[in-house]
Formats: structure tokens, C-alpha cells, sequence
């Protein structure tokens, strides 16, 4: 069996707490590679606590998790930095370095996951600014870009080491409807060239614009639409 076959993300039989509080449990689902799945629930329901769990902010103390191929239930902290490598991470907030320029936020990543070559680090920020759709604002610092921009440059960031699949926890929470389309449609981009995503959201009218497999949290269980069938309204 080759190693592409192999699920991006397997979860079996897992259970997620918040300090003594269960938040899910008994959850079991894989995401393929190219596979495009929303997380859907309603606030609290547990969405980014089952993100933090699978990049590995949150220990699984209960079941199995495997994330490109690294077991999440019993990951050691060295091993995290080369689970990330693997990954791409988005958040709600941008979570930028406003007093560094795009390029140097890109080459702060890219330093810390052993990027070394100067040369090589600038055609890859060029690279990978054009792919989210930006030009040449590499020399810009944050603030003289839109939220839209910003979250592009985020992505980005993301994309920098070929991720097997982006984790985003509702990334267009803080943008305009508008604005918010683009971005999904980058995510859409990215995803047909092959990488996974599994995206938080509240926006119910992605999933109207852009249907995929949706896993809900729900009264503490994930509830799959490949396996069943569930509102997907009465969440947001
Ligand atoms: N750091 C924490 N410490 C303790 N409890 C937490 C922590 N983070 C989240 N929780 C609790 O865990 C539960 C799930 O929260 P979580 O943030 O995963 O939900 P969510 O579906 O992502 O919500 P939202 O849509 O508002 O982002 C909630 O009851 C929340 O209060």
C-alpha cells in the first residue's frame, strides 16, 4: 500500500476534555488526502478544541489521533515542531507581527522550520504570496494591508513548508461577507491542488456556495454527514 493512501487524519474512539469538563467523546472520523471538510457547531460545542487536539495544543487523554502520520494521543513536545512542519495552522485573528514586515513575518516561520538559504527563502516567499493571490507587498508591514490581505498573508504563511492539510478555525470570522467569499475561494484553490482542509466555521453560506463533508459537534458527539444525515442549519 503506498503511503498516500493513508488518511491525513485518522480519530478513533477519542474524547476530548477541558480541564475535568468532557467536551466530545467517542469520536471517530478520517479525512483523506484532498479532502475538504467544514466543522460546524454551535458556540462552545467543542470545534476548536477538536482543532487544537489534532495540532497538538491540547493532549488526547482519552483514545487515538493520527495527523500525517504522527500519533497525537502520546506525541512527545520535541516531535510537535515537526507534526507543524507537516500542517498548516490558521486562525480567527491574524496573528501577524505588526512591527515586521510581510517578508520578515514569512522568514520568521521559515527560520524556525529550517529554512537557511536566503535565496531559496525569498523565491519561496514570492512563490507562495502569489499563490493567496498577492503581489509584491513583501516590504509591507501589516497595518498597510486590508483584513482580507492580511488573511491572505496568514495562508500564506501557512502554505510556506507544503502542508499535507490547513487546520482553520474560523477564518473569516473577522471579515467582511465579501471579503470572506475570496478567502473561501482560496481555500477552495488550494484544496484542488491537493492539500486537505478542515475549516471551523459559522458561515452556513459557505456550505450552500461550496458543499463538502460536514462534521457537526453536537451535544457532545461529531456527527458526520458522510455517514449520516443532520441539520445543517440551527448552528450559527
Ligand atoms: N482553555 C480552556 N479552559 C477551560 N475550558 C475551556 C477552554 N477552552 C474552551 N473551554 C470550554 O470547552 C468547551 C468547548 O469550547 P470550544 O472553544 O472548543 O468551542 P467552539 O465550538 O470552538 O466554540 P466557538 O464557536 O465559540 O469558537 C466550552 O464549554 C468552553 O467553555
Amino acid at each position: 500500500m503506498s503511503f498516500s493512501e493513508e488518511p491525513v487524519v485518522r480519530v478513533s474512539n477519542a474524547s476530548i476534555f477541558q480541564e475535568d469538563h468532557t467536551v466530545l467523546s467517542e469520536i471517530d472520523f478520517t479525512i483523506d488526502k484532498g479532502e475538504f471538510v467544514y466543522l460546524i457547531g454551535r458556540t462552545g460545542s467543542g470545534k476548536s478544541s477538536l482543532l487544537k487536539t489534532l495540532y497538538a495544543d491540547l493532549p488526547l487523554r482519552l483514545g487515538h489521533a493520527e495527523v500525517v502520520g504522527y500519533n497525537v494521543s502520546n506525541i512527545k513536545s520535541k516531535e510537535v515542531p515537526f507534526l507543524r512542519r507537516k500542517i498548516g495552522i490558521i486562525f480567527q485573528d491574524f496573528e501577524l507581527f505588526y512591527d515586521r514586515s510581510v517578508a520578515e513575518n514569512l522568514t520568521f516561520v521559515m527560520k524556525a522550520t529550517g529554512w537557511k538559504d536566503p535565496a531559496k527563502m525569498k523565491n519561496r516567499i514570492a512563490e507562495v504570496l502569489m499563490r493567496v493571490g498577492l503581489g509584491a507587498i513583501s516590504a509591507k508591514m501589516p497595518h498597510q494591508l486590508s483584513g482580507g490581505e492580511q488573511q491572505r498573508v496568514v495562508i500564506a504563511r501557512a502554505m510556506i513548508n507544503e502542508p499535507q492539510i490547513l487546520f482553520a478555525d474560523e477564518p473569516t470570522g473577522n471579515l467582511d461577507p465579501d471579503v470572506s467569499d475570496g478567502i473561501l475561494k482560496l481555500f477552495e484553490e488550494i484544496n484542488n491542488s491537493g492539500t486537505s482542509v478542515l475549516m471551523a466555521t459559522h458561515n452556513h453560506k459557505f456550505i450552500e456556495k461550496f458543499p463538502h463533508r460536514v462534521l457537526k459537534c453536537e451535544k457532545g458527539r461529531v456527527l458526520d454527514s458522510s455517514k449520516e444525515k443532520f441539520e445543517l442549519s440551527g448552528w450559527y
